[in-house]
């Protein structure tokens, strides 16, 4: 075995007759794999299906070891291959589950017929006691079509179901909010739009989840202005205020005025064009964008930012330098200027690693892994929720970035998503200033 051990997880089917394990074994065995646990998932009357632990040297080892167990026969087959962050999948990552046990005829009868009726018949004489007797002030659709999967590209909702079900565990384990995954097979703004409108009843918000550019910003214009609650697209706005509650703190550790910083983005799609337009609403005189798209240029100029030429020009001439372009390593290490502060924000994989922009002489340097929106859109919706509001505004958004900065350890650039305090602190604020929006 090498020092880094390639472990995976076989799931294996055989026909439930004794001596099959062992043919597996051997194949196993005969390639040098190393078997550890082995578990019975299923025994049915005709087939087994066992997850079997197994060591290797390289993905090359242990593709041999699956070909040698499919070549088997009998009915061996080799069903899945899982690891770590499969097995972490498996069954997805969420459940809807009652609030009320059912343990007596009694109960049933209060929490289904005919107890239910009763209730159903308070609600169609004042809808408002929907918002009391059900759960959908606390329930969160969170919508998307695919097409901007992380910095996956266009991989379709289906492919794209694990992100919103770990959105979906992160509304509730930061916010006490259920979410609801809602796969569109439709892109297209009006359908998009109308289908949200048609199912917005179930619903206490609508979180937009990575939908691409440049369609994304009329879908959320329109249902904004046509929705009585609130909306809101994560990558655009989720990911500007965390955005902000960053630059400001390396600002401040920096000591230098974010307003008198010149900065530059790299990729003016959902996530970019929002953080530039955030940025500007706090002050930014200067702020310069790049994009390989010549009408998301011409979006930034039409809030009021400016254009660079090029990359290397954007590199060379911004105080801080943030980057949503979801292309792995576009950013060298030869560009850094001393002194920068660089928000390499791509996911899974960031355009520049921290470590290699802290190394060529960047004052401070984060990737998506800790500038994320996990710690802004579960508090930003709690907030809302909290409000009772139908809208969720710019100053919601300042003051839940402010929240995220006031959170934020001494030495940190931003809390750890892991603290329950930076969430209730940014719900907080935000049902605070759509308190006082509404006055
Ligand atoms: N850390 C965080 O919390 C978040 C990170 N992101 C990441 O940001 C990335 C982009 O996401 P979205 O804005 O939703 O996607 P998007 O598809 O709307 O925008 C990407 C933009 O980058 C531009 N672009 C691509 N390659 C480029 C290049 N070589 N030079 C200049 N521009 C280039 C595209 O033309 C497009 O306008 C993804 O990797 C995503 O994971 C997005 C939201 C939150
Ligand atoms: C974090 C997130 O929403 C994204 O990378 O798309
Ligand atoms: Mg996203």
């Amino acid at each position: 075995m090498t020092s880094t051990p390639y472990l995976r997880n076989l799931i294996i089917e055989t026909p439930s007759k004794p001596g099959n394990f062992a043919k597996v074994a051997y194949a196993i065995g005969k390639l040098e794999g190393d078997i550890g646990d082995i578990q019975t998932i299923k025994v049915g009357t005709l087939s087994t299906i066992r997850d079997v632990s197994v060591q290797c040297n390289d993905a090359e080892q242990l593709d041999k070891i699956v070909e040698a167990i499919n070549a088997i026969g009998d009915g061996i087959q080799v069903q899945a291959i899982s690891d770590d962050v499969l097995r972490a999948h498996e069954g997805g990552k969420i459940h809807m589950k009652g609030k009320v046990e059912i343990r007596s005829l009694g109960d049933l009868r209060r929490v289904y017929t005919p107890g239910v009726a009763n209730v159903c018949k308070v609600i169609e004489k004042d809808p408002q006691q929907a918002q009391f007797f059900t759960g959908i002030s606390n329930t969160v659709a969170i919508v998307t079509d695919g097409t901007a999967i992380l910095g996956l590209g266009n991989i379709g909702p289906v492919a794209g179901m694990p992100v919103m079900e770990g959105k979906a565990v992160l509304f509730d384990q930061f916010a006490g909010i259920s979410g609801i995954p809602i796969l569109l097979d439709t892109s297209d703004p009006d359908q998009v739009v109308e289908t949200v409108k048609h199912i917005h009843q179930g619903f206490g918000g609508i979180l937009l989840e990575d939908i691409g550019s440049p369609h994304c910003f009329e879908i959320e214009e329109r249902l904004k202005a046509e929705l009585n609650i609130p909306v809101m697209h994560d990558d655009q706005h989720g990911t500007a205020v965390v955005a902000l509650a960053s630059t400001l703190s390396a600002c401040r550790q920096a000591g230098v005025k974010l307003g008198d910083s010149v900065v530059g983005q790299i990729g003016l799609g959902a996530a970019g064009l929002a953080i530039s337009r955030m940025m500007m609403a706090y002050g930014v005189k200067k702020m310069q964008g790049i994009d390989m798209n010549e009408q998301a240029l011409e979006r930034l100029l039409q809030y009021g930012g400016t254009t660079a030429e090029s990359l290397e020009e954007i590199m060379a001439t911004s105080d801080i330098v943030i980057a949503t372009t979801g292309v792995q390593g576009l950013i060298k290490p030869e560009m850094v200027r001393p002194g920068q502060i660089i928000l390499a924000l791509s996911n899974p994989h960031a355009e520049i690693q921290p470590e290699a922009a802290l190394e060529a002489g960047a004052a401070f340097a984060a990737d998506g892994r800790l500038v994320n929106n996990v710690l802004g859109f579960p508090g930003i919706f709690r907030g809302a929720l909290n409000a009772k509001t139908t809208k969720i505004t710019y100053d919601m958004l300042i003051a839940a970035a402010l929240a995220i900065l006031d959170s934020t350890k001494h030495g940190d650039l931003v809390p750890h998503p892991l603290d329950p305090n930076v969430h209730q602190n940014v719900a907080d604020a935000v049902e605070k200033a759509a308190n006082l929006s509404s006055l």
